[in-house]
């Protein structure tokens, strides 16, 4: 069998690469350039490339950079810009997963091996004859609902040799092995920034323009904010008002107002439903034409799973939860798995 691994220099894909070897395999590593090199800007993919040679001479095997970055560009950068544009929560690493690790990849270097390995904190699961995306052992690096807009075809190649393992076993494995990236510190956020600042990157593209930051219980101006790009709803942090905890809890695109509500128990930064739209089944509709199911979801990147009842809602879906749901913000995707969690059935993105 032919299997490419997916090579990143951290920790986590060293110790795919080990478990797969042990297997018997001799498999292909591939690190992506999706960086923001020729950009004037820093960027970690030189050390990345480095702890990637590295683990690929201690294991003999052939390691090949593919370049990316424009395909990046065009398809990554461009769809968090344009949401971001909107007034919507973007999220770069879904599309990342979907169009470039598993999209572009595919087409260029992917088609020629059997199976593609990664280490993703997920699993692949076979039920009534299908292959399911499954969660993690380790429900705080469960990574599914960054692969949650992949496809059956993408799911159904692919192997991840660590998930079903628990980081710390991970990293036990890859210090007894001494794996040049034993060391390294997990990498955080946006796959593609490395270094630099969420805020500095949207700037360069959407610039700044200042509009009222408003308390939403008294329609009362508070303070100025730099563009409505830099924040999404739920945010606490970085908002600059002093007297806070303050909690952004709607915008108003046409206005370019932020509207913001104080206090850690402030009811506003909650909501208990959200409509999620273009629903994507990663497999396919394992519920036929039930009008409701109970599921498990995640709207953001969280160890938590939390209960909620799925219904169809016209062309669309509608999800309702008894939990308190932090921050929902629009343009983020709503992740939804069968109600034991195991299976990540796909995803839509929350509409306004
Ligand atoms: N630049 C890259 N080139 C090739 N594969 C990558 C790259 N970045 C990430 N990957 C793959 O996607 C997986 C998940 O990436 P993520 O950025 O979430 O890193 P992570 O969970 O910290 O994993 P790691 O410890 O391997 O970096 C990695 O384990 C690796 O298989």
């Amino acid at each position: 069998m032919r299997i490419a691994v997916l090579i990143s220099g951290g920790v986590d894909s060293a110790v795919a690469v080990h478990r797969i070897c042990e297997m018997g395999y001799k498999p292909d590593l591939f690190y992506i350039k999706i960086g923001m090199e020729g950009e004037g800007l820093s960027c970690t993919a030189e050390e990345d490339i480095e702890l990637s040679t590295a683990t690929a001479r201690r294991y003999g095997l052939h390691l090949e950079v593919v370049d990316l970055q424009k395909q990046y560009w065009e398809l990554v950068v461009g769809y968090a810009m344009e949401r971001a544009r909107r007034g919507l929560t973007p999220n770069p690493d879904v599309m990342c997963n979907k169009l470039i690790k598993f999209g572009c990849f595919e087409q260029e270097v992917g088609h020629r091996y059997d199976k593609i390995a990664t280490g993703h904190y997920a699993t692949v699961r076979e039920r009534d004859g299908k292959i399911w995306l499954g969660t993690a052992r380790d429900p705080v690096k469960d990574q599914t609902d960054f692969l949650a807009q992949i496809d059956s075809l993408q799911v159904a190649k692919l192997m991840f040799p660590v998930g079903d393992l628990m980081k710390e076993e991970v990293r036990r494995i890859a210090e007894t092995q001494r794996l040049p990236s034993a060391k390294r510190r997990d990498s955080q956020g946006i796959c593609f920034l490395g270094q630099i600042d969420y805020n500095d990157f949207v700037r360069r593209f959407l610039g700044e323009r200042e509009g009222a930051v408003v308390e939403i219980e008294t329609g009362r101006r508070i303070g100025t904010h730099k563009g409505y790009w830099f924040h999404t709803i739920g945010q606490r942090k970085g908002l600059g008002l002093g007297g806070g905890p303050w909690f952004v809890v709607k915008k108003d695109v046409e206005q370019n107002i932020l509207y913001v509500s104080h206090g850690y128990d402030t009811l506003l930064q909650y909501g208990h439903s959200f409509n999620l739209k273009d629903f994507h089944f990663i497999t396919g509709n394992p519920w036929g034409d039930a009008p409701e199911v109970d599921v498990t979801f995640k709207t953001r990147h969280q160890p938590h799973f939390m209960k909620g009842r799925l219904y169809r809602a016209g062309h669309g879906y509608r999800l309702e939860s008894p939990e308190r749901i932090q921050g929902i913000a629009p343009g983020q995707f709503g992740v939804v798995y069968d109600a034991a969690a195991e299976i990540c059935i796909g995803s839509g993105e929350i509409g306004v």
